[in-house]
């Protein structure tokens, strides 16, 4: 990264949290400092207004390197840490809750969620003509150390397909190379979302 990425992270939280997706301090964002270490939202701070005090450095070990004075990482660091840990590409991470994502995770099934055949998957790295993809859906625990744990054992056995993994009842993660690829992850699988939540009010299958 050329730029202090609490810059951009700011930036993207206030962008989210205008279109819905990070209201009443919900969700988190991180990105790479260097291999070991990252940027990560402090816990509990409101998304529209993040300043460079609003930042915790983080090593790949859950350890904290550097927090403002009375700042702690967020809640979900573990879920961040286990994404870049099992994903050497992913540089920038956006963890955010939209009802769209929190009604889609009652049409899973078994842990998955069928995304639907469109063109847009292309977006998320899926060139097939008639794409039969999955995206992994976790169960949400209070007790968020948890949550990554699952996501560990199970990106231990396969990575998910797409950029990205739902937490039922609780939001979306998503990840990418850069923060505009990051961005158009997220996108495309809140876009996926909407779709199929509009789908299934109109009743047609995807
Ligand atoms: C009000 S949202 C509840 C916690 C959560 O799911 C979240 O994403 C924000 O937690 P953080 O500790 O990162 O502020
Ligand atoms: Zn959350």
């Amino acid at each position: 990264m050329h730029h202090d990425p609490r810059t951009h992270l700011a930036a993207a939280a206030r962008d989210f949290y205008a279109r819905g997706w990070m209201l009443g301090t919900a969700g988190n964002l991180s990105a790479r400092r260097d291999a070991d270490a990252f940027w990560i939202t402090a816990s509990g701070r409101p998304k529209d207004q993040l300043g460079a005090e609003d930042f915790v450095l983080m090593n790949l070990r859950g350890q904290v390197v550097q927090a403002p004075p009375g700042r702690k990482p967020s809640a979900e660091v573990a879920i961040h840490e286990v994404v870049y840990r099992h994903v050497p590409d992913a540089q920038v991470i956006f963890h955010v809750h939209s009802i769209e994502a929190n009604l889609c995770g009652h049409f899973a099934q078994q842990g998955r969620l069928r995304l639907p055949t469109l063109e847009m998957l292309k977006g998320l790295g899926v060139p097939d003509a008639e794409p039969r993809v999955d995206l992994p859906v976790f169960a949400n625990h209070v007790n968020v150390p948890r949550i990554a744990e699952d996501m560990d054992r199970a990106f231990a056995q396969a990575l998910p397909r797409v950029p990205g993994a739902l937490i039922h009842q609780h939001g979306v993660t998503a990840w990418g190379p850069d923060f505009l690829a990051a961005r158009h992850h997220l996108e495309l699988l809140e876009y996926c979302f909407r779709y199929l939540v509009q789908a299934k009010a109109l009743a047609i299958g995807v």
